[in-house]
């Protein structure tokens, strides 16, 4: 098989029943559900008696003859009352989780969106409910209510609306606080609209899984409350049989056996459905399976595209080496999108390597494969990567030692519940063996060396007592800290404002000279690669387009996508040295 790589564009969205129907056991499940739905609707006419009707000659009778299944302790036809019985539980279920939902849903919603006196009053009330022990409440509700079983599927609902309540403030919470939600308001839309637009459908897929669950419940807690006798004697219901069941148990065990097995049947298929559903829609976070990875990774093995990109650099004096790196992520429709294809690339100790192309272009996903980071579901294949020389397999183990890494976020990659100087020292322990005194000295020392003043406050201090330049110096300490023969550093300057991202670029660059390594560095600015770069890559598709000296890629550029870049990095901006020119040329003008 070969891989062929997908464009996003052709990526179909699969729907939710679709995808529904390639999960053997949710299909099964469903099916079984399905015919306990017919069963329930067709029941007056696939019942071969009336399900009241006693005939005292089939007393305890065993199965055979006209009635298939027996007749039960009052002489009545069991299949009959069974297939009736169906109708009773779904009926219940129904009403039970109508209720829920009406409760439990606006409420969530409201909650989560508008928070404050809304989302307290809420909460206590559903914190009420689920304190109340409900089958109490519900047996004072049925002997209040003449035992009207429809009253007591509402009763029921209300104490299981906690649950949807709960599940959809939540996701509510969460999308209240997305961007789109606020740029909604800015633009007027209105609450309601909100609520029933973005809201609604943030929640919609959590809800159907909860609705799986419920019926489930309903059942369950349905059968327990007729069990105990609550309910119409002239409806037939599961729980009332097996409540004439436990009385014969030793004698007739067939009585109870066989509204159990349809009671047990029907509770496990609604879990069965509502835990594909909640796979399906990623309540749960979905990890891929072995199976997927192993069939990614085959096809990533068996692509016959010829791999892009050069090597200019002996393999054994390289810090890094990679050859024909290809990253794929199954998607659901079972294909393998292959968003780095074939990719080959070197960089020399002392050198610095640019790595550019435009937005999607699988630069970060090629650095996160160096650096096997790369998130659920990817899988690399590589014919080789070598770091310092040495071919490696794994490159968790180098990290912090032989390769250091900076990230494009730096408040997002400090822990906001630890101090700087914890999250310096204890890496240098752990990673490079030091002893406390000596990883803080060591610490200390990098801070200086990346230009933070005061290393002393700034050890002391959290993630938030620091802007985010000092977070930025911070992390490239704590990266180059270890003396590693490689630094990749994946849009270093991307969240910095533009004074401090010369700075910073201008540390690397420093920082890279004096300890040797080779800087491996992602961006989408040719401006950043005029500053600093050695060679440059340019990535395009998942795919290098070419690969050269900086100067020649900037003069020469042997690719129209190279030139394209090129003019689009730096038509609108000025350089850093144009900037500095500017600004001498502002100040020679105020002198005067
Ligand atoms: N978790 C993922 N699952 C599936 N596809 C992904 C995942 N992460 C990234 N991709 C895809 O990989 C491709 C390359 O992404 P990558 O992040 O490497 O781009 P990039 O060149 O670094 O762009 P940017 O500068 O915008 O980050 C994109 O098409 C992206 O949609």
């Amino acid at each position: 098989m070969t891989a062929v790589p997908i464009p996003l564009a052709s990526v179909k969205r699969i729907s939710l029943w679709r995808r529904y129907l390639r999960r053997p056991l949710g299909v099964v499940a469903l099916a079984v559900f399905a015919v306990v739905v017919v069963v329930a609707v067709l029941a007056p006419w696939l019942a071969p008696f009336d399900p009241n009707l006693v005939d005292f000659r089939i007393t305890r009778a065993i199965p055979g003859g006209e009635h298939l299944l027996g007749g039960d302790s009052a002489g009545r036809d069991i299949l009959s009352r069974l297939l009736h019985g169906a109708r009773t539980t779904l009926y219940g279920a129904v009403i039970t989780c109508a209720a829920g939902l009406l409760l439990g849903v606006p409420a969530g919603v409201a909650a989560g969106y508008f928070g404050g006196v809304t989302d307290r009053v809420c909460s206590w009330i559903s914190d009420a409910l689920q304190s109340v022990p409900g089958m109490i409440v519900l047996l004072v509700v049925a002997a209040g209510t003449g035992q009207d079983f429809t009253v007591l599927m509402v009763a029921l609902g209300v104490f299981l609306a906690p649950g949807y309540y709960r599940i959809t403030r939540a996701r509510a919470l969460a999308v209240r606080r997305e961007p789109y939600i606020d740029a909604a308001r800015v633009a007027g839309v209105t609450n309601p609209r909100i609520l029933r637009t973005h809201m609604m459908r943030a929640v919609y897929a959590p809800i159907v899984v909860q609705t799986a669950l419920t019926a489930g419940i309903a059942v369950g807690m349905q059968a327990g409350l007729q069990f105990l006798g609550i309910g119409s004697a002239s409806t037939p219901s599961w729980g009332q049989m097996m409540n004439d069941g436990f009385q014969t148990m030793l004698t007739q065990p067939l009585i109870l056996l066989w509204p159990s097995i349809a009671l047990g049947v029907t509770i496990a298929a609604l879990a069965f459905i509502g835990s594909t559903l909640a796979d399906l829609v990623s309540v749960r976070s979905e990890q891929p399976s072995r199976r997927s990875r192993g069939v990614v990774r085959r096809e990533l093995s068996e692509a016959t595209e010829e791999p892009s990109g050069t090597h200019e650099h002996d393999a054994s004096a390289c810090a890094l080496r990679i050859e024909n790196l290809r990253v794929g992520y199954a998607t659901p429709s079972g294909a393998v999108k292959e968003v780095v294809r074939g990719v080959s690339l070197d960089a020399a100790p002392g050198e610095v390597l640019g790595i550019v192309g435009e937005s999607g272009s699988g630069k970060t996903q090629t650095v996160f494969a160096l650096l096997d980071l790369l998130p659920a579901g990817g899988t690399a294949v590589a014919d080789s990567i070598r770091v310092a020389g040495e071919e490696v397999s794994s490159r968790t183990a180098l990290l912090g030692r032989s390769i250091g890494y900076v990230p494009q976020e730096p408040m997002s990659n400090l822990d906001p519940c630890y101090t700087i100087e914890h999250q310096l020292v204890e890496p240098l322990r752990h990673v490079q063996g030091m002893s406390k005194a000596d990883a803080r000295a060591r610490a200390r020392e990098v801070l200086v060396r990346v230009g933070l003043t005061d290393p002393d406050r700034v050890l002391r201090s959290y993630p938030h007592q620091i802007s985010g330049g000092m977070a930025q110096r911070v992390l490239i300490a704590g990266a180059v800290a270890g003396r590693p023969a490689l630094l990749v550093a994946d849009e270093p300057t991307t969240a910095l404002d533009v004074t401090v991202q010369a700075e910073v670029l201008e540390l690397l660059r420093e920082l890279q000279q004096e300890y040797g390594m080779a800087l491996v560095i992602v961006t989408h600015n040719f401006g950043v690669v005029a500053d600093i770069c050695d060679r440059v890559v340019v990535m395009r598709d998942g795919r290098v387009v070419e690969t050269g000296a900086v100067e020649q890629i900037f003069q020469r550029p042997a690719d129209p996508y190279t030139a394209e870049l090129i003019s689009a990095s730096l038509d609108d901006t000025e350089g850093r040295h144009e900037l500095d020119e500017l600004a001498r040329v502002g100040g020679e003008d105020e002198t005067r």
